[in-house]
């Protein structure tokens, strides 16, 4: 059996950093495996493939919830990266980080080092970030952080919209304490995504001592007594294992670390045994407590210059497409959204709970899925609740670890988000109407000028709010009966095995989730190597 000192499962926004930041260490032999293909193909690169990323069969997992009571029993398309770079390979690459205070939460749970100081470094070690060095950024770090390519004037109506709405601009949505609104941040550089492959991995693919394999589904997690050593795997249709001396990390993400741990016998003892798993550690807060945002959306027609559908369209597409091989720029060289603001839902509520988002365009997802710019001038804002109440989970469906597990979201389960999100709406539509935004609009089109009571918004939003993708905490980081990991991220109960990616965080960040994703990658691989070395010290 082949044998490495650490085995890295997943490769996406967490697995790459953990599976670079180990192998910086030459003297350690770190084998990262992906279930799906490598991903850098021209669409995977370019910002604007993300359309393309969005249903594709290569490149995505393409999960489907549960029928969700709450939303009238449909089923949510739930997008997941699959390649080099997992989902940071097919996100809408919006480089935020929240609050101070949510990371601070962690800490308080009985996470000591999880607060925003101990993160920050953390932020900054991973960041490229086109501004410079400052206080919360860093400039020699491998991830290229960027401002948007072009700032479309709509946008800047937008934002002065918003400031009259008592709204404070703001020049960095990433200093820790967002009140307020500015233009977001991506990770693209010169035009390119910065997928983790692309900026942790793809410059030390030549390391002898980093072994890199996609086509490898892992199946389970190899053990002897409550010791993990290893994985057993699928690759090309051949069942193999690796060996792992010092440990075994699961970073697979929300949805498949919890499953990957059920699957080696780590779970609710009783869900296990009914499919036939035999129960290595009773563990019933795997996969509980998933959080996700919840998004509802505001669509109006506007006039030409508000918009730049048209600029993606007929033979002016051509055109962006010369300017982006010719010099990386213009309207294909864009993240999914271009400015955004953070507001408080309510007088009652500590610090800001919503996030909106603008973008000057809008496209529609065909049958056949994929995402089509609209052929009429309009612009799109959404809005979501950073901090739901509502709490989903994940549940095997099959021993074959082939077969995905359950996912229920419970969107909009809790009354409160409910609230806040009619708040959100209403906001959104305030900005949009006042100037120098409101000239710019012809009319709304989504969710319609007819749509106004809460009753009506309500049921709105349950027949079209859809998710923001950005699902966490299945195996939440803590102290409690629930919690799957330490705050070390060590698997309770067991030895030589972690999880590091989303799937950690205790509650969602106020925010989209990649960079805080990138930065758990960071402190976690930081947390490995300061354990080896005082194990190595203490020998
Ligand atoms: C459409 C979309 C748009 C988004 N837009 C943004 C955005 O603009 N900004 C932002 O901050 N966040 C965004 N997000 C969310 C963000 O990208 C994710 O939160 C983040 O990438 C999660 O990282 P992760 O490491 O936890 O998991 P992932 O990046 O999903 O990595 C998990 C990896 O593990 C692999 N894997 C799973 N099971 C196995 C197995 N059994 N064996 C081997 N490999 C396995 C998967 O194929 C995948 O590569 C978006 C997400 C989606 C889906």
């Amino acid at each position: 059996m082949e044998s490495y000192d650490y085995i890295v499962v997943g490769a996406g926004s967490a697995g790459c950093v953990v599976a670079r930041r180990l192998s910086d260490d030459p003297g350690v032999r770190v084998l990262l495996l992906e279930a799906g293909p490598p991903a850098d193909d021209f669409w995977v690169r370019t910002p604007a493939g993300m359309a393309k990323m969005y249903q594709s069969d290569r490149y995505n997992w393409r999960y489907f919830t549960e029928p969700v009571s709450t939303l009238h029993n449909r089923r949510l398309y739930w997008p997941r990266g699959k390649g080099l770079g997992g989902t940071s390979a097919i996100n809408g690459m919006v480089y935020t980080r929240g609050n101070r205070r949510d990371y601070d939460h962690w800490a308080d749970l009985g996470n000591p080092g999880w607060g925003w100081d101990d993160v920050l470094s953390y932020f900054k070690r991973s960041e490229n970030n086109e501004r410079g060095a400052g206080p919360y950024h860093g400039s020699d770090g491998p991830l290229g952080v960027s401002d948007p390519a072009v700032k479309h004037p709509s946008a800047f109506d937008f934002l002065e919209a918003a400031r009259r709405n008592g709204i404070p601009r703001l020049e960095d949505l990433n200093n820790g304490e967002p009140e307020g609104c500015g233009f977001f941040q991506a990770t693209i550089h010169n035009g390119i995504r910065q997928s983790t492959y692309e900026a942790f991995l793809a410059p030390v693919r030549h390391r002898q001592n980093l072994v890199v394999q996609s086509g490898v589904q892992v199946r389970r997690v190899r053990f002897r007594g409550l010791e993990a050593t290893g994985v057993d795997v699928v690759q090309s249709g051949e069942l193999r294992s690796f060996s792992a001396t010092h440990e075994v990390i699961l970073c697979a993400g929300t949805l498949s670390s919890p499953h990957l741990l059920m699957l080696s016998g780590i779970g609710n003892g009783e869900m296990l045994q009914r499919h036939g798993i035999q129960t290595l550690m009773h563990a019933p807060g795997v996969g509980k407590n998933l959080q996700d945002h919840f998004v509802a959306r505001v669509q109006a027609k506007t006039t030409p210059d508000s918009s730049y559908n048209r600029d993606l369209l007929g033979w002016r597409k051509y055109w962006q497409g010369i300017c982006y091989l010719a010099t990386h720029r213009g309207y294909l060289a864009q993240a999914a959204s271009m400015a955004g603001a953070y507001v408080k839902s309510g007088p009652g509520i500590d610090y800001a709970d919503l996030q909106i988002s603008f973008r000057p365009m809008t496209f529609t997802v065909s049958p056949s899925g994929e995402a089509a710019v609209d052929n009429y001038d309009a612009i799109s804002a959404s809005v979501y609740r950073v901090r739901p109440a509502s709490r989903g989970e994940i549940l095997l469906r099959s021993a074959d670890p082939l077969q995905p597990p359950a996912f229920i979201p419970n969107y909009l389960s809790e009354p409160e988000d409910t609230q806040a999100m009619l708040s959100g709406i209403r906001q959104l539509r305030r900005i949009l109407a006042t100037e120098p935004f409101a000239s710019r609009v012809i009319s709304e089109i989504v969710p319609g000028h007819g749509i106004t009571s809460d009753e009506q918004l309500i049921d709105f939003m349950e027949r079209e709010g859809h998710c923001a993708f950005h699902p966490a905490g299945t195996c939440k980081m803590g102290k409690d009966d629930m919690a799957v990991v330490d705050e070390r991220l060590r698997v309770r109960g067991v030895d030589r095995l972690r999880v590091i990616d989303a799937s950690i965080m205790p509650t969602v960040t106020s925010c989209n989730t990649n960079a805080p994703t990138i930065m758990i990658g960071e402190k976690g691989a930081d947390m490995i190597r300061a354990d080896s070395a005082a194990m190595r010290s203490s020998d």
